[in-house]
């Protein structure tokens, strides 16, 4: 066989264990069911603060730091082995010095961008990043705090397909040139737009890429009916953006990597008049994710994704031990329990090809 045929797809994939760079875990009963299951096959986890009310201050993520290992103490999983990384919700009043003592605490690792209405609890958001954030974005910028970005704009004359995309020129673009040493996540990206933007831009700007916007285009969210569990904020894309993300996520290029955004959303609140965005994935993400990686024979890649750049961009080693990743089918479950209620996974019911070995 020449050297430059593709090899053969394994059957067996060791990697580096993996972190998921986008997370949300809730609080109380919510937090004792999903937090098992990120900390079976992830080492770390970005936890994000869109908590209610959101977790504005270092004080607060460490309280809420705690909780989460309590809550990991109380299940089966194993308290010494996950690390949450926390983050602060930026608000219009956060400070320099809330900044500072942030940095100091050492269990904060990123503040993250709401921009007013634009997701789930992102209320207390910012309406001006520019005008209100300076001080706040200027200390981040001078102690290496990452800056985590949902990036949609929510003019309501913006197409909800569009959001994305004019985010990048009326605040990426001016938040990079107002703080070009910035480090900047732009979280669960959706669009070839910013898959572009993030692959040629100058200076220290990455992504995190779902499983649900690598496998699936928008198609999903009206298959045969309206498909609540395949809504999520930001809404899936038309095919063709599916593809250059893909491209991105499996390209081997430093500036992408594995950001879940698992987003639990009780049964009853995802199936009614007004459901709630977000797609649960925590339970098996990297079997989602071999899936997506396998499709376009770019299996030798996801170790980079899943366990080395995610590290590697907010400077903190990589993890020492392994996972294993199996081509045995993995039936996803119909329902989990969540509290007194239930949670209904991405591709509830569904068979994927891979699966880790527990
Ligand atoms: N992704 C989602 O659809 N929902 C997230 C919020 C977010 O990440 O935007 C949630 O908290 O439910
Ligand atoms: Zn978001
Ligand atoms: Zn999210």
């Amino acid at each position: 066989m020449p050297l430059s045929m593709p090899q053969t797809a394994p059957d067996t994939l060791t990697l580096t264990r993996p972190d998921d760079w986008h997370l949300h875990l809730r609080d109380g009963e919510a937090l004792k069911a999903v937090v098992g299951d990120t900390a079976r096959h992830f080492g770390r986890a970005i936890i994000m603060p869109n908590l209610k009310p959101p977790v504005t201050t270092t004080e607060q993520a460490q309280a809420y730091h705690d909780r989460i290992l309590a809550a990991l103490a109380a299940t089966e999983g194993d308290k010494a082995r996950f690390t949450p990384l926390m983050t602060l919700y930026l608000t219009d009043n956060t400070t320099a010095d809330e900044i500072g003592r942030a940095k100091a605490s050492g269990i904060v690792h990123a503040v993250k961008l709401y921009p007013a209405g634009a997701t789930t609890n992102s209320d207390a958001g910012v309406t001006d990043l520019l005008g209100r954030c300076a001080a706040a974005l200027a200390e981040m910028e001078r102690v290496g705090m990452p800056l985590l970005v949902h990036g949609e704009v929510t003019d309501p004359a913006i197409d909800v397909f569009d959001r994305e995309a004019v985010f990048i020129e009326r605040v990426m673009q001016p938040l990079r040139k107002a703080f070009p040493a910035l480090k900047v996540v732009f979280e669960h990206i959706t669009t070839k737009d910013a898959a572009d933007y993030v692959m040629q831009a100058e200076g220290p700007v990455a992504a995190t890429l779902t499983p649900q916007h690598l496998l699936y285009n928008r198609n999903a969210i009206f298959q045969g009916g309206l498909q609540p569990h395949w809504y999520c904020l930001p809404i899936l894309k038309r095919e063709t953006h599916r593809q250059a993300l893909l491209a991105a996520a499996t390209s081997g290029s430093q500036r992408f990597f594995l950001g879940t955004d698992s987003a639990p959303h009780a049964r009853g609140l995802k199936e009614q008049s007004c459901g709630c965005a977000g797609c649960y994935t925590a339970l098996h993400a990297m079997a989602l994710y071999a899936t997506a990686f396998d499709m376009v024979g770019k299996l030798h890649n996801l170790e980079a994704f899943a366990s080395h750049n995610g590290p590697d961009f907010y400077g903190l080693p990589r993890n020492s031990d392994t996972i294993t990743l199996v081509r045995e089918s993995y039936e996803v479950p119909e329902q989990l329990p969540y509290g007194n209620t239930e949670l209904v996974p991405l591709a509830a019911g569904q068979t994927l090809p891979w699966s880790v070995r527990d």
